[in-house]
């Protein structure tokens, strides 16, 4: 067993403890703070030793594994890459060389780029055939998509430029649904992906060609941000169209470059650097604070603690803000591309579990969903709950006084629960008797000492988004880390891809009698349902 998961087993000692006792307990003070975030984890089980433990697991293995990554070696080993978002949102004075060259000139020079042309296209210098622009569709999918979505929607109280649309989805549905009713030659049409190859996207590329076939000079009004200068100029855009990253940016952590150019457009420049701003403070966080004290690492720690260590298998990420809706998807490709791998850096099987299953809504509309199982269901759902303290309508303050309430309500009422004998008072005193008023009560208690966390802040601005972010971003890597997995490859994506492009053909009618009788048989039948 390795050293991480003899921690894990001496953690396990401790599970069990009541919540509301170690709340008891002045001396646990199981808050972190950065910035504009708090982070309460005091409504957890987790011990002040169980926390030692795990702490002093990742003082084994996190800091030097931090250096590598912010330094620019090539920790994801399986593609022979760098990781180095972080270089996207350096200072000004940074110097970060790969390869021997510093690659925060060129790094700098495109977010100018980006910001230069998010203005023209803002004041309408930069015109469609129609005049200024209107509309942006961004086409991409996955990394080229979640991080802008999330993020537009998000800071949408500070989008003051043209309008933004996200396809992502090869399902014509998506493309049909997105550009009804705009206009053609109003529309600057993003194609984003850091491969150029990925079909979704180039599928709905081609699709937008002809969607716009009527504009005049059509091609200029394309841009792409990718990697691969080569397959861009294939597809008609010239290089001043074009911004480019290098491969050592994920695609799941690339929305502080290029790929954020549509929530630039939406928001500015000046906005969009606010965010990087924070984000840059949580690096810097990250990189300087002790680990006690260092608000990703303790993320970390709480979900070890949470799915290794008691052995809940999923997590549900609550934001109470409705713009943070596309938040959950966002994490579920942050973490589970990220961490939901078998195998360890060694290439053996991992010993135990890795990343959990990650879902999520926005409250309070969950609350009227699915919350009943986390109530009273049979298995615990770890809860990651946040809250800001103003909304960004003053007018409907008393709408953001209620969402405060039912937030800390939730965490409250998982903790405490409702015991048998407050439950059959309650029937009681509604008249019942027993042996009625017992089976009755039976089903209205609530097990309690269930685990959530809170984050909060004062605000979503800019600056607070990107601190979130980025402190997910490196929730994740220390996840990875302790966990001895490369958080930076995908290939869990690649075998369904694979058959896709065989499966094509076979849609098309193709003899299909090499496939298993399951393939075969709801193949045919959607051929003769499509009569083609
Ligand atoms: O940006 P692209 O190269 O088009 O890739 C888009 C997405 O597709 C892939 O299949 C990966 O699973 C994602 O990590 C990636 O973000």
């Amino acid at each position: 067993m390795n050293t991480f998961w003899k921690a894990v087993a001496q953690a396990k000692q401790e599970t069990g403890a009541d919540i509301q006792t170690l709340l008891s307990d002045p001396a646990r003070d199981f808050t972190v703070s950065q910035g504009d975030v708090i982070f309460d984890y005091r409504k957890t089980a987790m011990t002040q030793a169980a926390r030692t433990t795990l702490l002093a697991a990742a003082e084994a293995v996190v800091p030097a594994a931090r250096a590598a990554m912010f330094n620019g070696q090539p920790i994801n080993d399986t593609e022979g890459r760098a990781v180095l978002h972080t270089a996207l949102r350096a200072g000004p004075d940074a110097e970060i060389h790969v390869d021997g060259a510093d690659i925060m000139p060129g790094i700098r020079a495109t977010l100018d780029r980006m910001g230069a042309f998010a203005d023209q296209v803002r004041s309408g210098a930069f015109t469609g055939a129609g005049g200024k622009i209107t509309d942006v569709l961004n086409i991409g999918i996955g990394g080229s998509d979640l991080g802008p979505a999330m993020a537009t929607l998000a800071l949408a109280p500070f989008a003051d430029g043209p309008r933004v649309h996200f396809v992502s989805n090869v399902d014509g549905a998506d493309f049909a649904d997105k550009t009804r009713g705009l206009n053609p030659a109003t529309t600057l049409v993003i194609v984003a992906s850091k491969t150029f190859t990925t079909i979704e996207t180039m599928t709905n590329a081609a699709t937008a060609k002809a969607w716009m076939a009527d504009v005049p000079n059509l091609d200029a009004q394309f841009v792409a941000l990718s990697t691969a200068d080569d397959k861009v100029a294939a597809f008609g855009i010239p290089p001043e169209r074009m911004f480019g990253f290098e491969d050592w940016v994920g695609g799941r952590y690339s929305m502080w470059g290029p790929i954020g150019l549509s929530l630039m457009l939406a928001i500015g420049p000046e906005r969009f650097e606010a965010m990087l701003a924070g984000a840059r403070a949580m690096d810097d966080h990250f990189r300087t604070a002790p680990l006690a004290q260092n608000m990703p690492v303790i993320l970390a720690l709480v979900g070890i603690w949470h799915h290794q260590v008691c052995g809940f298998p999923t997590r549900a990420v609550l934001p109470y803000d409705n713009r943070l809706a596309r938040l959950p998807a966002y994490l579920q490709q942050l973490e589970m591309e990220s961490n939901g791998k078998r195998v360890t850096m060694d290439g053996q099987n991992s010993e135990g579990v890795t990343g959990p299953v990650v879902w999520g809504e926005p409250g309070t509309n969950g609350q009227h969903a699915f919350y009943q199982l986390i109530h009273q269901g049979t298995t615990p759902v770890p809860c990651e709950f946040m809250i800001a303290a103003r909304g960004h309508e003053p007018d409907l303050d008393h709408h953001h006084r209620l969402l405060i309430a039912n937030c800390l309500a939730q965490s409250e009422a998982l903790m405490r629960g409702r015991s048998l004998e407050e439950a059959r008072a309650i029937m009681a005193a509604k008249g019942f008797e027993d042996p009625e008023q017992d089976r009755q009560a039976r089903h209205r208690v609530f097990p309690g000492n269930r685990p959530s966390t809170t984050l909060i802040y004062p605000q979503l601005t800019p600056e607070v988004l990107g601190q979130i972010v980025a402190l997910y971003e490196h929730r994740v890597f220390v996840e990875g880390v302790m966990l001895g997995i490369n958080s930076f490859d995908q290939w869990g994506v690649e075998l369904g891809k694979e058959l896709a492009t065989a499966l094509g053909p076979l849609v098309d009618g193709a003899d299909a009698s090499t496939k298993d009788a399951s393939t075969q048989a709801l193949l045919l039948q959607l051929r003769a349902w499509r009569g083609d």
